[in-house]
C-alpha cells in the first residue's frame, strides 16, 4: 500500500534528521580517531602497551550508565564501544610496529 502524503512528509522529515545525526556521528568518530592516533604515537614512543583493559572496563561502566540514563540499550553501547576499541588497538599495534622498524 502506498503511504499517505502525511506519512510521506513525516518520513522525509525524520530521514532529514537521521541524515544530520549520521553526519554528526561520522564527524565525532573522525575526531575520536584523531585523538586515539595521537595516543597510539605517544604509547609507541614510550613503549607502552597498545591496549589498556582497565581503562576500557572503567569506560564501559561509565558508558553503560550514560546509556541507561539516555534510554539506549547498555548492551548495545558496550558492543559499539568494543567495536571501536578493537579498531583503535589495531591502529596502535600498526603504529608500534612502524616505530619499532625505525629504532
Ligand atoms: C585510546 C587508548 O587506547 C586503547 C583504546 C581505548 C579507546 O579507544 O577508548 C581505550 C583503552 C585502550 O585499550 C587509551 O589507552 O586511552
Amino acid at each position: 500500500m502506498a503511504p499517505t502524503s502525511d506519512a510521506s512528509a513525516e518520513l522525509l522529515s525524520l530521514r532529514k534528521s537521521i541524515d544530520n545525526i549520521d553526519a554528526a556521528l561520522i564527524h565525532l568518530l573522525a575526531e575520536r580517531f584523531k585523538c586515539t592516533q595521537t595516543v597510539g604515537r605517544l604509547k609507541a614512543a614510550h613503549q607502552l602497551p597498545a591496549a589498556d583493559p582497565e581503562r576500557e572496563r572503567r569506560q564501559i561502566d561509565r558508558l553503560r550508565g550514560i546509556a541507561e540514563e539516555s534510554e539506549l540499550d547498555p548492551a548495545f553501547a558496550e558492543k559499539w564501544f568494543n567495536f571501536v576499541v578493537a579498531e583503535v588497538i589495531h591502529h596502535h599495534e600498526r603504529i608500534a610496529g612502524e616505530s619499532e622498524g625505525t629504532r
